[in-house]
């Protein structure tokens, strides 16, 4: 599969996924709170929605599109004895606190399943006593990294809940075949810098927005740029967001819907002034400008108007409730073809107001789910989905996918 991402909403080719597992019922509600979690979550629910959802993309997507489970990559790659050895040691390095050297010998003589079993879950046999918390936010498989253009920019988490994430993309860009291509010129960050997919979203090969949020650090926001800037990017649109958990990402309050709509956070993006900052090369150093605002900076960059429309629709309340259960993280499958929970129906309306036809997500699969799905710049859908259970992790549908191939925008 040829990696390349060039917008937020070309027509899906291939995407990176995580189907919750037993994971997230090792959250003791004690802990949820460290683990980033709101709530404990029912796994068996929480596994069907995923599933349900992943039905959409296939039908969505062309017949030789590919929806990969994260797990699957990692168990290929563990296959390889280096690539064990590898992560064991960036894992030993990173966590000293879990005083893993102890068991480093042990963690050696792990096969690929015992191995994957430990750092998703945090135990296995003969492990000393030796146990991690669980990593059930596996399932927002965005935030481990961002494809842009024919490059990947590998996130570094932020919290320590979500590290042994960053170390397991970065492992499999290191060894897969997948990554193969990308793999010379990744952009990684180091160190006390963080950045997570979350905050990366790519309008262009050209242009890119990154979130300065509670994840994205400023060190993180500046590395990433270089890194970026110095493959072809032009320009940056840094955006300022509140430093909160309710707006973690700035996909939580922004996401691209078709050429010319987004779904925006009201009081966090359209009613904002001189948060945005783009960075650009100036020979070898970097020039910061500021723009006004996110619209006229995407109108202004890009040559054409935008649409914002209101995550919530016109109510205040209806704009903070929906905000809170992801109104704002739609995923394009294809321009104008956007999926996102069932829940925020106010956000629904909104877009049926701008001429978008809503269809429910078995309504999608019954009609595409047997014959090609072609997009057409005439037809946009907004597909609802279920996700009670997947949504108490604080994440959407953007979230919960990594898009590694998209067609190009014709238009
Ligand atoms: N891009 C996203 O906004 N991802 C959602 C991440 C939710 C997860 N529980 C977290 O707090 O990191």
């Amino acid at each position: 599969m040829n990696i390349q991402v060039s917008s937020e909403i070309g027509h899906l080719q291939g995407v990176i996924v995580h189907t919750p597992g037993h994971e997230v019922s090792l959250v003791n509600p004690e802990l949820k709170d460290e683990l980033l979690f709101d709530d404990i979550i029912f796994e068996e629910d929480a596994r069907q929605e995923h599933l349900d959802m992943l039905e959409v993309f296939k039908a969505a997507m062309p017949s030789d599109g590919k929806v990969i489970e994260i797990v699957d990559l990692i168990l290929e790659v563990f296959q390889q004895e280096d690539a064990r050895g590898y992560f064991i040691e960036q894992l030993v390095k990173e966590f000293p606190e879990e005083n893993l050297h102890v068991i480093e010998k042990e963690l050696g003589k792990l096969d690929a399943d015992d191995l994957l079993t430990f750092i998703i879950q945090g135990y296995f046999k003969n492990s000393k006593g030796f146990t991690l918390n669980p990593s059930p936010n596996l399932l927002f498989t965005r935030d481990l990294a961002a494809v842009v253009g024919s490059n990947i920019l590998i996130s570094r988490a932020a919290k320590k809940a979500r590290l042994r994430e960053s170390l397991l993309m970065e492992t499999l860009v290191q060894f897969h075949p997948l990554f193969d291509s990308v793999r010379e010129n990744a952009i990684r960050i180091s160190g006390q810098q963080s950045i997570e997919g979350g905050d990366v979203l790519v309008v262009s090969d050209k242009l890119v927005l990154i979130g300065m949020s509670e994840r994205t650090s400023f060190s993180g926001l500046i590395k990433g740029t270089e890194g970026l800037l110095n493959s072809g990017v032009e320009t940056v649109l840094a955006v300022d967001i509140p430093k909160q958990r309710s707006s973690m990402h700035l996909d939580t309050i922004f996401t691209f819907a078709s050429h010319s709509e987004c779904i925006a956070f009201p009081p966090a993006i359209m009613e904002q002034n001189d948060n945005v900052v783009a960075l650009f090369k100036d020979g070898d150093s970097i020039k910061t400008e500021t723009r006004s605002s996110l619209k006229s900076a995407l109108e202004e960059s890009l040559g054409r108007d935008f649409n914002f429309i209101k995550c919530g629709g016109e109510d205040r309340t209806n704009q903070f409730r929906e905000q809170w259960t992801d109104g704002a993280n739609v995923f394009a499958l294809a321009p104008g073809i956007i999926i996102g929970y069932e829940r925020n129906n106010n956000t629904f309306n909104t877009l049926v107001d701008h001429g978008y036809d809503l269809m429910t997500q078995f309504e999608f699969v019954e009609e595409y789910g047997d014959k090609d799905f072609t997009p057409s710049d005439e037809q946009k859908i907004a597909i609802s989905f279920q996700g009670h259970e997947l949504c108490r992790g604080r994440g959407g549908a953007r979230c919960m996918t990594m898009p590694i191939s998209r067609k190009p925008l014709t238009s």
